[in-house]
């Protein structure tokens, strides 16, 4: 898939823009703060229907003004695509695929797929456990809406688990309730436990082969999904269910007493391991960043292999961190994929394009320039 036309009204410091695309690669250039990230921002509105910077509308509408459009037109493998967004200042935002209204943003999802490579990244490897967890339910959401559906409903009944157990230690005719969220709690939490090691398994091994390729051979990572609720070799379903339903009960004076569900998969995490070792505690800050790399390159194969088709990379304040090895194996492995890319000067791309594209030259939220390479 690819993106043809962005329009911008009063989106972040853009009065109005309007913009043919490169189906392959497309380049923003400029100064700190001229509006480069902005471009990659709305185009991940229009996969997402939020921003990946803030979860605020409110701070993508233009100073002073009370409503930001975004348009994005664009082709699939099934036929043309355009999405609209509208946000306001002081009501809900609007969402339209092909000229139709969508009345929840879970329906926008798949519209156009998206995968975002920014320094923010490292996070996933630096960061906490909920990091991590967050880059798993993004990533399975965005193919599939019935794993985004049971993550929700599995958010919601927590919530209202854990709100439960705070009142238990007031009252404890209260308990007597709890099967109920219970019985919903494991019964969400199993679809997602399940589809989750599922991903995983295919990650680890696509990760596993592009980080290979990119330390040309020297490095083995490896990704393991960690969970607290006893999980066996063969993962099924209703050995999840049984172990999940047992620990709650187990732990159940235990959440009482802290006013909170202390097991499910929402305390699980994943771990990475270069050669056996934790790349959190020994990685190197280059084994960090390459692992990162290579997490996001299998991202790409995944979705490819789940829609049919490439979605669309939006490379931010990469370029310049990668060294020429790393860049060369990048642009390689992007070859048909529609790829944007920000950098404040093109020496930060040390290797020659081999691929067709536009550079747009960006100033004060304007674009100033635009040729082809
Ligand atoms: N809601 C808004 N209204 C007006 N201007 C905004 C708004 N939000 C952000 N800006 C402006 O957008 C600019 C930042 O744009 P952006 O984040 O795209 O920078 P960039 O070109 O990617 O820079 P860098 O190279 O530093 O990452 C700043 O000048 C900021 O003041």
């Amino acid at each position: 898939m690819f993106i043809s036309k962005l329009k911008l009204i009063n989106f972040r410091n853009y009065n109005k823009l309007d913009i043919i695309l490169h189906d392959k690669l497309n380049i923003f250039i400029g100064n700190n703060a001229q509006g480069k990230t902005n471009i990659l921002e709305s185009l991940y509105v229009t996969g997402f229907g939020k921003s990946f910077r803030t979860n605020k509308d409110k701070e993508l509408i233009k100073m002073n003004k009370d409503m930001a459009y975004i348009k994005a037109e664009g082709k699939k493998r099934y036929g043309e695509i355009s999405i609209e967004l509208r946000l306001w200042n002081n009501r809900n935002k609007e969402i339209k695929t092909n000229g139709i209204s969508l009345t929840k943003l879970s329906e926008l999802l798949g519209s156009i797929n998206i995968v975002i490579f920014s320094p923010e990244d490292l996070k996933l490897i630096k960061g906490g456990p909920s990091e991590r967890r967050r880059f798993i339910d993004r990533e399975i959401s965005h193919v599939n809406k019935k794993y985004y559906y049971n993550i929700m409903s599995y958010n919601k009944v927590l919530l209202q688990r854990n709100n439960l157990l705070k009142n238990i230690a007031y009252n404890k005719k209260l308990l007597k309730t709890i099967d109920i969220w219970n019985e919903k709690l494991v019964e969400y939490g199993t679809e997602v436990i399940f589809k989750r090691i599922e991903f995983i398994k295919k990650l680890n091994m696509l990760s596993r082969l592009m980080n290979r390729r990119i330390t040309e051979g020297k490095e083995n990572l490896e990704i393991k999904y960690l969970s607290n609720i006893k999980i066996d070799k063969k993962y099924k379903t209703q050995d999840i269910y049984e172990s999940f339903k047992q620990m709650l009960e187990k732990k159940i004076d235990n959440d009482i007493k802290r006013g909170f569900t202390t097991v499910g998969p929402h305390k699980d995490d994943l771990g990475i391991y270069i050669d056996n070792k934790d790349i959190r505690i020994f990685g190197s800050q280059g084994q960090q960043r390459t692992a990162a790399l290579s997490l996001k390159l299998s991202e790409i194969e995944i979705i490819k292999g789940e829609i049919g088709e490439y979605p669309i990379l939006l490379l931010d304040d990469v370029m310049s961190e990668l060294d020429i090895n790393r860049q060369k194996f990048l642009i390689k492995s992007l070859k048909n994929v529609q790829t944007f890319i920000t950098i404040t000067e093109l020496p930060e791309l040390m290797i020659p394009l081999d691929k067709e594209g536009s550079i747009f030259k960006i100033s004060n939220g304007s674009i100033v320039q635009n040729n082809d390479i």
